[in-house]
């Protein structure tokens, strides 16, 4: 199998797709999303990831984002992946939502029984390259953003890889992941217990140890019920104020954690995106 279409909707002149291919990285099929824009039909158009959060599906965001009427003004392809390997079943790996299936955390495990098969570090990037070798994408204008763990994901995959993702943005990200009980969780059982390890996957320890992007936007809800604890938008903030990284940090007063959140705010991240893939 090289790609599946599982479905296909017009949608604001352009397409939204289902698919499912084999992904070399994690060793299984995987599932993904892609919304076309019209201006697809003429030529390549500028294209964003959007990774989602934990316990979301490659569908998340199509369904509930409501992101697709903006893209298509804008020309922007995008392209959701899936939170986990899913067609294998590993000991515990369904008996948290934190941790497991929908929590593979955009990183490559390296203890077993998780090294085989939870690499989605590896697989965003082969994700990308399928991406712009079977759609009309433009190699050189790729951005992503994501949501808590996925917020994560785009700002550590964002800030490794700057001459792959030319934008980058976060709602309500994991932005120190190494010192919150939901990173701690994931780490520790992905990654193992020596710390130092866990740095190269935690967005503030990144910025400290001198990775760079290009200007980026997050947006934190003060009411996100999971800011006390999981979040830490303060400490990445620092960090990259200390090391001169381009951030806007705009904290939404009365927002929560969900989708209504994202919707609210989704069209200044695609104008955003758009700005720096121009
Ligand atoms: N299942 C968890 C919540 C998980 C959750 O909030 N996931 C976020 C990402 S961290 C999400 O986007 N969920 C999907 C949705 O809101 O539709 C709970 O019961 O507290």
């Amino acid at each position: 199998m090289s790609m599946i279409t599982r479905s296909k909707h017009a949608c604001f002149g352009g397409i939204q797709g289902f698919y499912t291919h084999d992904s070399s990285s994690i060793g299984l099929p995987m599932r993904f999303s892609v919304y076309q824009p019209p201006q697809a039909a003429n030529g390549p158009v500028p294209v964003v990831f959007f990774l989602a959060g934990l316990t979301c599906t490659e569908e998340t965001f199509m369904v509930k984002a409501g992101a697709q009427r903006v893209a298509a003004e804008l020309g922007l392809m995008l392209v959701t992946c899936d939170t986990s390997p899913r067609d294998i079943e590993l000991p515990g790996d369904r008996e948290n939502w934190d941790f497991g299936v929908g929590a593979g955390f955009y990183l490559d495990a390296t203890t077993q029984p998780w090294a085989t098969h939870y690499r989605m570090g590896s697989y965003v990037l082969e994700l990308r390259d399928f991406i712009l070798a079977n759609f009309s994408a433009s190699a050189d204008r790729v951005g992503i953003m994501g949501h808590s763990m996925g917020g994560h994901g785009a700002l550590t995959i964002g800030l490794k890889h700057p001459e792959r993702f030319q934008s980058v943005s976060a709602f309500a990200p994991i932005a120190a992941p190494s010192e919150c009980p939901w990173g701690e969780k994931a780490f520790s059982r992905y990654l193992g217990d020596d710390r130092s390890s866990w740095r190269a996957f935690d967005a503030t320890a990144l910025v400290e140890d001198g990775q760079r992007t290009s200007a980026l936007l997050v947006d934190q809800g003060l009411e996100d019920q999971f800011l006390p604890n999981q979040l830490s938008p303060d400490r990445f903030e620092s960090a990259c104020r200390g090391a001169g990284q381009a951030l806007t940090l705009r904290r939404q007063s009365g927002y929560d954690h969900g989708y209504y959140f994202i919707s609210s705010f989704i069209a200044d991240h695609l104008h955003h995106h758009a700005q720096l893939l121009r």
